[in-house]
């Protein structure tokens, strides 16, 4: 056995190597990209969505497509900080969603900036102290982030990715409470986010029906308290339970088993189209009974798919409405930018946050 062994890891060891000499290659190919490139934009999400989405076309295993992704990912997030070193402010603080979120779209070869709030996020990167910005916009069991929404309509930044998160709540508690960490006995506050919390609202009741659930800033902030309070637990994702130490007590706790959110990506420009791609929109229409249907009958007639629509009060006072709507396709396909020009000749406010890629 010990031979074999051996023989098998001389094996490994030179394909390693090869596998090394070719890592550098590319590399080199990269810098030699960023000298075309000159002052323009380094991160190209279009590009590196092709490329995620070409090797796992081209996958033959055994390897899971999940594992090529974060492996081409990250030699994608290396080979991007030899041209030039990118910042990504996030909902912080470390050990959030929002961050984990940062590390699948940017690979770890980033300096992620944590922000206090989702506003100070939009703030960073319109000061250019982060060259981007991730920020949460809606979850598939709670629906919008109503305080992103608000502040897209606002910005001068445009969309140019989208990140797709499984969420997975663990509940966490110090390890040396009394009964040991593997029970819920004297529980008697649960700390996390509002959301987070409403994520896991049936399994509270069902196995802490009498804790009290405490919203806080964030699942990490939740954390640090549990760490301080042998009568606390916290919701919140594994990260955050090695970040403080805490045993995991029950876990994946969410309703919803598909619980997912979706992340936005914000930076100075859209991206070029990558084949497959999204464009997010924000508009208004006239305050008369069947006004938004006119507005967005054209997506229709075209052949367009309208894959959301959120309303949101205009905050006239007047009960008038804006409307965000994502639809296939990027926004210079001629289809798709002849139908934008239609829409936006009927409404009373249009404005595009931006076409990317759809999430890989
Ligand atoms: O193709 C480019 O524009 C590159 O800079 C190379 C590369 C890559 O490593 O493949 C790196 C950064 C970009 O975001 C996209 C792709």
């Amino acid at each position: 056995m010990e031979k074999q062994l051996e023989q098998l890891r001389a094996q490994i060891d030179a394909l390693d190597e090869q596998i090394l000499k070719l890592l550098n290659e590319r590399a080199k190919l990269a810098q030699a990209v960023g000298h075309v490139k000159g002052g323009s934009l380094i991160y190209r999400p279009e590009r590196e969505a092709q490329v995620l989405r070409r090797l796992s076309e081209a996958n033959a295993g055994p390897l899971p497509n999940e594992a090529v992704r974060l492996l081409f990912q990250e030699v994608m997030s290396a080979c991007r900080a030899l041209e030039r070193s990118l910042t990504v402010a996030f909902l912080g603080p470390e050990g959030t969603f929002s961050e984990a979120a940062v590390i699948k779209q940017f690979g770890h070869a980033v300096v992620r900036l944590p922000a206090e709030s989702i506003d100070e996020v939009f703030r960073q990167v319109e000061r250019g102290e982060a060259g981007y910005g991730v920020v949460p916009v809606e979850n598939s069991t709670e629906g919008a982030v109503s305080r992103t929404l608000d502040l897209l309509m606002q910005t001068p930044l445009k969309v140019c990715g989208e990140v797709m998160l499984r969420v997975r709540q663990q509940l966490l508690r110090r390890a040396d409470t009394e009964g040991g960490p593997e029970g819920l006995d004297g529980i008697e506050r649960v700390y996390s986010h509002a959301q987070s919390l409403a994520q896991c609202h049936e399994w509270l009741n069902r196995h802490l029906p009498k804790a009290e659930r405490i919203p806080v800033v964030s699942n990490a902030e939740a954390a640090r308290l549990a760490a301080q309070d042998p009568k606390a637990a916290a919701v919140a994702g594994e990260v955050a339970a090695e970040r403080y130490g805490l045993a995991i007590v029950a876990r994946d706790i969410e309703d919803e088993p598909g619980n997912t959110t979706r992340f936005l990506v914000l930076g100075p420009e859209d991206a070029a189209p990558s084949g497959r791609d999204k464009t997010s929109l924000v508009l208004s229409a006239q305050n008369r009974p069947g006004a938004l249907l006119d507005l967005i009958a054209p997506f229709s007639e075209a052949g367009i798919g309208l894959n959301r629509l959120e309303s949101r009060p205009a905050r006239s006072g007047a009960w008038e409405y804006v409307f965000f709507i994502d639809i296939d396709g990027h926004r210079s396909e001629p289809r798709v930018a002849a139908v934008l020009d239609r829409v936006r000749a009927n409404a009373t406010l249009f404005k595009v946050l931006g076409s990317y890629p759809v999430a890989v």
